[in-house]
């Protein structure tokens, strides 16, 4: 790694406003205890943290740039709200920029909105991390949190839910692969399917 953690936390600090490094130092704190709890790897957690949000405030056309110079990057992304373009950019540029190579924590930081279908436990811990870390206050964040200390896949679908939920009522696209994810998550909680 070209950098140290400190290092490293310096460096992405200084990407975001003080409010979303505040989000991010609570993001690590939870994903570390998730990590602990639900037998992740506590360090992978904890950088993957770190970085998730590292492309948050890039100025949009760098991030659309950097999609389309990048083909492996999914290309849909555009077709859908500019949101979530960070999260796939931030795992690029967490490579690239900061010499992350751990493909574990570079898959943790590229799902860390939509999920995927197949999310990994650290994919797991660090999605639920960035809905329930201390900062978050919505709807059902409780629940969400209460689901958490027993459930880390019924706590993830709980917050799937209130994402597509709110994008529901606002009327607005909802990213397949979020509700392929929260399918996924439910079909393997309940591997027959059945009521
Ligand atoms: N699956 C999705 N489909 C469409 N839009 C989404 C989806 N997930 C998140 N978004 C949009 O991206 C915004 C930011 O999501 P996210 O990065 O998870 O939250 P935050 O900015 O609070 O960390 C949401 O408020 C919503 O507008």
């Amino acid at each position: 790694m070209r950098y140290s953690r400190d290092e490293l936390m310096a460096a992405v600090s200084g990407q975001m406003p003080e409010k979303r490094w505040k989000h991010t130092l609570g993001v690590m704190e939870t994903a570390v205890k998730l990590a602990e709890r639900f037998g992740a790897d506590p360090a992978k957690a904890d950088l993957a943290a770190i970085l998730h949000d590292v492309a948050k405030y890039w100025p949009v056309k760098d991030m659309e740039q950097v999609i389309r110079d990048n083909p492996e990057l999914n290309q849909d992304l555009l077709n859908h709200d500019k949101q979530l373009w960070h999260s796939e950019v931030g795992a690029l540029v967490a490579r690239r920029d900061y010499g992350i190579e751990d493909p574990d924590i570079l898959d943790a930081i590229r799902w860390h909105t939509s999920g995927r279908v197949g999310m990994s436990l650290l994919d797991k811990v660090v999605c639920l991390a960035d809905y329930i870390e201390p900062g978050r206050d919505f709807p059902g964040v409780n629940n969400i949190r209460e689901l958490a200390q027993h459930s880390l896949e019924k706590a993830l679908i709980a917050g799937f839910d209130s994402t597509i939920s709110f994008l529901l009522q606002q009327q607005r696209v909802i990213y397949p692969l979020t509700v392929l994810s929260r399918n996924d998550l439910i079909q393997h909680l309940i591997p027959t399917g059945g009521s």
